[in-house]
C-alpha cells in the first residue's frame, strides 16, 4: 500500500495562551508499498499525534492523507482499518482478557457481529503470537503479564488482521534488549517479504538505522524534515532537533554495517574503570 501525506498541518490550541501552540506544517511524504519510514523527534514534539493524523483518528487542519492515491477521507473506515494496523503506545490496561483473547480481537474486521470466533481466527491468533515469540503466555490473563510482553501482544493483535500497512508508536519502549530484537527484525521481515508498508516513531537512532528506508524528524521549533536516512540523519541535523552532541558510530559485523549513534556527553573519565 501507498501513502502519501501532501501539505499535512496540525496544531494544538493550547487554553493558557502563553504557551506556544504545538505546530507543524508542510507534512510531505510518500511511502511506497513495503517501505518502512521512522519518525523521530523530542519527547512531546507531536510524533504521536502525527500518526494519527496521518491514519485519520486525527483530522488534519490543512493537507491531506492518500492511500493508494484516494483521499482517505473518500475511504470507508471498515475495509481501511482491515488494511491499516494501528499499535498504540502500550498502557498498563486494567482488563480481564486472555492474551488470546486480546489477540482473536484483532481479527473483527473479518468476524461478523456476533459471531463466535472460527477455530481459523484461533490459528492465525497464535500464528501471530508465535511471530513475536509469546505464544506461551496464550492463556494468560492480560493483568498478569509484564508492559513488555503487554506490547508484544498488541503488536500480535494487529498482525492477525492481515495489515497491508503497520503504523506503530515506540512499539520497543517497554521491552527488554532481546525482545527490541525479536519486534526489529520482525516488523523488517514483514515489510520485505509481505510488502508490508510500515511508519514507526521511536527513540533510538540505531532503530531507525535498522529499519528505515526513510525518515521524517520533527521538534516543535525546528518543523519537519524528510528524506533518505543518510541524508536525514546526521550529526548536525540530530545536534539541530535535539540540541545534543551525538557521534555517528559505524562497526562491522560480518557481512553487515551496525549503524548508531551515541551521545558524546555519556563518556567516562579516561582511568577510571
Ligand atoms: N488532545 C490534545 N490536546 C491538546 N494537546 C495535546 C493533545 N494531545 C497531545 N497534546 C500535546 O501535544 C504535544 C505533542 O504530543 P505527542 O504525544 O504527539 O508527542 P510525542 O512526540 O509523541 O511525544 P513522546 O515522544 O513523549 O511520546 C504535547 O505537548 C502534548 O501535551
Amino acid at each position: 500500500m501507498k501513502i502519501e501525506v501532501i501539505n499535512g498541518n496540525y496544531h494544538y490550541e493550547k487554553k493558557r495562551k502563553r504557551l506556544p501552540d504545538l505546530y507543524a506544517q508542510d507534512i510531505n511524504f510518500t511511502l511506497e508499498p513495503g517501505e518502512i519510514m521512522a519518525i523521530l523527534g523530542p519527547n512531546g514534539a507531536g510524533k504521536t499525534t502525527m500518526l494519527k493524523c496521518i491514519t485519520g483518528l486525527l483530522e488534519w487542519k490543512k493537507g491531506e492523507t492518500f492511500i493508494d492515491g484516494k483521499s482517505l477521507a473518500t475511504l470507508n473506515r471498515k475495509e481501511l482499518w482491515k488494511r491499516v494496523g494501528y499499535v498504540p503506545q502500550a498502557h498498563k490496561m486494567v482488563f480481564g482478557f486472555s492474551v488470546e483473547e486480546l489477540v482473536v480481537m484483532g481479527r473483527a474486521p473479518y468476524i461478523s457481529t456476533l459471531a463466535q470466533p472460527s477455530a481459523k481466527d484461533l490459528e492465525a491468533a497464535h500464528q501471530a503470537l508465535e511471530m513475536v515469540d509469546i505464544l506461551h503466555l496464550a492463556k494468560k490473563s492480560c493483568n498478569e503479564i509484564s508492559g513488555g510482553e503487554l506490547q508484544l501482544a498488541l503488536i500480535a493483535r494487529t498482525l492477525v488482521s492481515e495489515p497491508e500497512v503497520l503504523i506503530l508508536d515506540e512499539p520497543e519502549s517497554h521491552l527488554d534488549i532481546q525482545k527490541q530484537i525479536v519486534i526489529l527484525q520482525t516488523i523488517k521481515r514483514l515489510s520485505k517479504e509481505r510488502g508490508i508498508s510500515c511508519i514507526i516513531n521511536t527513540h533510538y537512532p540505531n532503530h531507525a538505522f535498522y529499519l528505515a528506508d526513510r525518515v521524517l524528524m520533527t521538534a516543535k521549533e525546528k518543523g519537519v524534515i524528510y528524506g533518505k536516512v543518510q541524508e536525514v540523519m546526521t550529526e548536525v541535523r540530530m545536534k539541530e532537533f535535539f540540541g545534543i552532541e551525538l557521534k555517528k558510530v559505524i562497526f562491522e559485523e560480518g557481512d553487515y554495517l551496525v549503524e548508531t549513534m551515541i551521545p558524546s556527553a555519556l563518556g567516562t573519565e579516561r582511568n577510571s574503570r
